[in-house]
């Protein structure tokens, strides 16, 4: 079990903060077969880092690997071909990556890598887009990728492309992260999901209705999970991020969480993080723009 170091020592990385779904319903579907969602979005400071060195001959290179994921196809790649597509930007990239978030768990790793990408070249590049083109580009690349680039706490709806930011208590979490991997795309073709959730409102949320419409089946079909869940049961009962497969549990103060987590039996894995409104990205760009 290990506590995220202070953003202060990552230099002249860029974060790419994982998300929790404090919940998420399943309320439709489109024709092209997304699932229409109510979700909240809360980042946590648990980050993977990215750098960008420019280039001069406008490729976009990838000098880490990452397993499973080719250079191509890897999400960073396309979100930085993405964004020179749209604006012309002749300037390329090299673009490393330390993945420190698992790859399927529901903590949208991936995307927030996406959204950094997207974020810090149009910085670099000074292809000055604004939130709402950055986030237009950032829809194709993922569902998940607009609140990642926006960087505020949201009140998700449509495929999680409808935003409201929310402000919210910034709670800590323990994280466990099973040992498997939970393709969004099985939970969402599951012929057992619920895909007809009654729709609510924030405020309902806000008033305590939380629940996660992926579990039941996550449960089900991945025993890692199943018993992540079942070792959260003494803190008020595990909770499911997105499709999973990570789960976690909320406390009001990091020393609860850490106790808690001392007490997680030694062969599971996770870590503890607080809950933040306000995604680091923002401020690393911030602090870009002041140094030019
Ligand atoms: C479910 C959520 C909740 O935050 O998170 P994760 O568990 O993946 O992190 C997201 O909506 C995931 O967003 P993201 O991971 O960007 O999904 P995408 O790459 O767009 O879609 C992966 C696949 O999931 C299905 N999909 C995704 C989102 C959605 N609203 N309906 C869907 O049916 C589609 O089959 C799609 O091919
Ligand atoms: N840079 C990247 N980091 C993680 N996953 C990536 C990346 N690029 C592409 N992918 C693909 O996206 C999938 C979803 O990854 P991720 O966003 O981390 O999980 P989740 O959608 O469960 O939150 C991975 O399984 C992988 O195939």
């Amino acid at each position: 079990m290990t506590s995220e170091p202070s953003m202060m020592d990552a230099g002249l990385a860029w974060p790419a903060p994982a998300k929790l779904n404090l919940t998420l319903r399943v309320v439709g579907r489109r024709a092209d077969g997304y699932h229409l969602l109510q979700t909240v979005f809360q980042f946590i400071d648990r980050c993977d880092r990215l750098w960008f060195d420019l280039r001069e001959d406008g490729r976009i290179r990838r000098l880490n690997a990452v397993a499973g994921v080719a250079e191509d196809e890897d999400l960073t790649v396309r979100a930085a071909r993405a964004l020179q597509q749209a604006t012309g930007c002749t300037l390329g990239a090299d673009i490393r990556c330390e993945k420190r978030l698992p790859m399927g768990g529901g903590l949208g790793g991936g995307s927030s890598d996406a959204a950094t990408t997207l974020v810090a070249l149009n910085q670099l590049w000074g292809t000055g887009l604004d939130e709402d083109a950055l986030s237009a580009i950032a829809l194709p690349l993922g569902a998940d990728v607009p609140v990642f680039v926006r960087g505020r706490a949201a009140w998700g709806e449509g495929v999680g492309e409808r935003l409201t930011p929310v402000e919210l208590p910034q709670p800590w979490y323990l994280v466990l992260t099973p040992p498997c991997a939970v393709p969004t795309r099985a939970v969402f073709t599951h012929p057992q999901l619920t895909r007809d959730s009654e729709l609510i409102t924030l405020a309902d949320f806000l008033g305590g209705d939380v629940r996660n419409d992926c579990l039941p089946v996550v449960r089900r079909d991945y025993p890692e999970v199943a018993a992540a869940l079942d070792c959260l049961s003494a803190w008020g009962g595990g909770r499911l991020t997105g499709t999973g497969a990570c789960v976690f549990a909320v406390f009001a103060d990091r020393d609860s969480a850490l106790a808690a987590c001392r007490q997680i039996p030694a062969q599971m894995r996770g870590f503890v993080a607080q809950g933040l409104n306000r995604s680091p990205v923002l401020d690393r760009l911030d602090q870009a723009v002041a140094t030019g």
